[in-house]
């Protein structure tokens, strides 16, 4: 990893070709990185906020600028998540970017505003956007929340008014848009309605989960047909699939053809979901980068960053690196450190490939 400094000036500069390249014609996608809520919150360990908050900061530093960052749940249900409030505390804070959290109830809403309100007005606040999220299926959401669809709907609709009321932006999920791993495949038209209803309350934008990651580019252009065809516009969708099946990127490159532009992903692939056995995380965020680069969209973030990030943080969590590309990265940045390291001491070609 290299220092913050270095890492700094490179995303600055990362930002300003980012501008630079904003006057041709390339379209900009926006990337939510969630891997420090829906990538730690399955970690089978309680990950301290520290780690929490230093993975936020290698990811700011690697030029992400929506960086999902925790969740107000309650800690007997998903106790990865504990801790939130200290990591927005101590995480460093730019103007301009986002961190979201998770609050699944007016209780969590509560729980934020106080931390807010302990901030004076000139400093750049620890977060400005929540995200709230339902499921397709009652079962999903009696598993995951302790409520019907419905009943999370109306919940929810308080705690978004709320929210807004405070000047809070509200960011909406909707689990299991493909399949439920209790109740099987899911109709797309539930999908656009419980969608429909989250804009309706005031989201402004919902992110379609894919939460057992058994779609394909069939599948979700299906689901994708519906809801567009439903009336919803796809500037205010997003696609958060899961890649257990290992179809996360061509989803992606499916939804980009349907027109969406904000898509959720994790570095290194970290992630799962406690309430959906055997999903594995959320499409990789270097994954996605790489499948973009030389195409007509545009990507925010430093790609060779954020797959040092990726190895960093797989290290730190002794699990195995998920992003085919970070490991591609990482086998590269591994043989030219040993190129070099012949080169200054003046070793042979053969201890070299022994070495790999
Ligand atoms: C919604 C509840 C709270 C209902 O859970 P409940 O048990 O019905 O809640 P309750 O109102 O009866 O309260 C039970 C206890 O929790 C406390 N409590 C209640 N609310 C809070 C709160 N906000 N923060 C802290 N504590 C809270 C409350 O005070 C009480 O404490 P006690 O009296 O027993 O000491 C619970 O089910 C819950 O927290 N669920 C969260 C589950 C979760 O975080 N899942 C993962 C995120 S969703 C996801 O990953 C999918 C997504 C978004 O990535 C998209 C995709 O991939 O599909």
């Amino acid at each position: 990893m290299l220092p913050r400094r270095i890492l700094q000036a490179r995303s600055a500069l990362t930002i300003f070709r980012t501008r630079a390249y904003s006057t041709e014609a390339r379209e900009r996608v926006r990337i939510v990185e969630v891997g420090p809520r829906d990538g730690l919150q399955n970690e089978s360990a309680v990950i301290p906020p520290a780690m929490k908050a230093e993975l936020i900061n290698r990811l700011t530093d690697a030029g992400l600028d929506i960086i999902e960052s925790g969740s107000f749940v309650s800690p007997k249900w998903v106790p990865q998540m504990a801790g939130t409030p200290e990591v927005l505390k101590t995480m460093q804070r730019v103007k301009g970017l986002h961190h979201p959290v998770l609050v699944p109830n007016l209780k969590g809403l509560q729980l934020l505003l106080d931390l807010l309100s302990e901030q004076s007005r000139s400093e750049v606040p620890y977060t400005d956007e929540i995200a709230v999220f339902t499921a397709a299926t009652d079962a999903f959401s009696k598993a995951n929340t302790n409520c019907t669809v419905a009943e999370s709907l109306e919940r929810l609709e308080v705690v978004t008014k709320r929210a807004k009321k405070e000047g809070l932006r509200v960011r909406g999920y909707v689990s299991v848009v493909i399949d439920c791993p209790y109740s099987g495949k899911v109709d797309p038209v539930k999908v656009k309605d419980v969608s429909q209803a989250l804009l309706d309350m005031g989201c402004y934008e919902v992110s379609l989960g894919d939460t057992v990651g058994t779609g394909n580019p069939t599948t979700v252009g299906k689901l994708l047909r519906t809801v567009l065809g439903g009336g919803i516009p796809a500037s205010v969708l997003a696609g958060h699939y899961h890649d257990t099946y290992g179809m996360g990127v061509a989803n992606i490159l499916a939804s980009l053809e349907h027109g969406l532009r904000t898509f959720d992903s994790s570095v290194g692939g970290l992630g799962g979901c406690p309430y959906s056995p055997g999903a594995t995380g959320n499409v990789a965020t270097e994954d996605v980068l790489y499948s973009l680069r030389g195409s007509k969209y545009e990507t925010p973030g430093d790609l060779n960053a954020i797959a040092e990030v990726g190895t960093w943080i797989s290290k730190v969590l002794n699990r195995t690196n998920s992003s085919r590309v970070g490991k591609a990265l990482e086998a590269r940045r591994a043989r030219a450190q040993l190129e070099k390291e012949r080169e200054r001491d003046g070793g042979s070609a053969e201890s070299i490939s022994a070495k790999l």
